[in-house]
């Protein structure tokens, strides 16, 4: 990996925001969440799920494949998504002073792909909700989404790579002393009272 001018000022510009990671399962409520975070804290929020979606809505050729993996509930390829979201964090370094990274990282390699090209996390927030809640809140949520993957199979899939792929991240961070658990089955005033207990209590 080499390293241009473009990077170096880059890294410069986000040296100190704050990174976080936002993970948990589908429809957990990590959007919820971040929405508020953003509306306290000013924070940016970056979906990479909404990311793809954008591209998607693009009808650009990229973008029509990209909807074939979602569709089916599997992941994208890591550099893909990792381009999205440091081109959207470049086009925020001006004025960021934190960056909610929702759904990434979904598996390890992600996670050390970030850090490698971006920077690393102070802060894992792990939305943590009961596999059948969270798939009937994706089924009610799919009566109004719109979105092509919130049906009862694609469910099904997102769950189970969640569990395979995703859970083994928190478990990498725990081992960093950076996670931070909330209880996603409570209400969603009492969920955010205990994300804002975490960005509190960050330096
Ligand atoms: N604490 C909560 N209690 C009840 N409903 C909730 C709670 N948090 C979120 N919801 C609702 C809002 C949505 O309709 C649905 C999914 O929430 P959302 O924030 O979109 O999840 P998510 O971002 O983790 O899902 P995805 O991974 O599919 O993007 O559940
Ligand atoms: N970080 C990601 N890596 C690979 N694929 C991803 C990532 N984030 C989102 N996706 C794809 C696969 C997901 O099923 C859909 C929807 O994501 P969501 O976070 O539920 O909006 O996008
Ligand atoms: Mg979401």
């Amino acid at each position: 990996m080499t390293f241009g001018l473009f990077d170096i000022l880059f890294s410069d510009k986000i040296k100190d925001a704050k990174i976080i990671f936002v993970v948990g399962g589908p429809g957990s409520g990590k959007g919820t969440q971040c929405e508020k975070v953003v509306a306290k804290y000013g924070y940016t929020h970056l979906s990479s799920g909404d990311l793809l979606r954008a591209e998607v809505a693009s009808g650009s050729e990229r973008g029509k494949q990209l909807q074939a993996i979602m569709q089916k509930g599997e992941l994208v390829p890591l550099d893909t998504v990792l381009d999205m979201i440091k081109d959207a964090m470049i086009a925020k370094a001006d004025v960021s002073k934190g960056y909610l990274i929702d759904g990434y990282p979904r598996e390890v390699k992600q996670g050390e792909e970030f850090e490698k090209k971006i920077g690393k996390p102070c802060l894992l927030l792990y939305v943590d909700a009961k596999g059948e809640t969270m798939v009937k809140r994706l089924m009610k949520r799919g009566e109004t989404s719109g979105r092509s993957d919130d049906n009862e199979e694609t469910i099904k899939k997102r769950l189970d790579l969640y569990y395979k792929a995703t859970e083994p991240v928190i478990a990498f961070y725990e081992g960093r002393g950076i996670v931070r658990k909330v209880d996603s089955e409570l209400p969603v005033d009492e969920v955010f009272k205990q994300v804002s207990t975490a960005i509190d209590a960050l330096k």
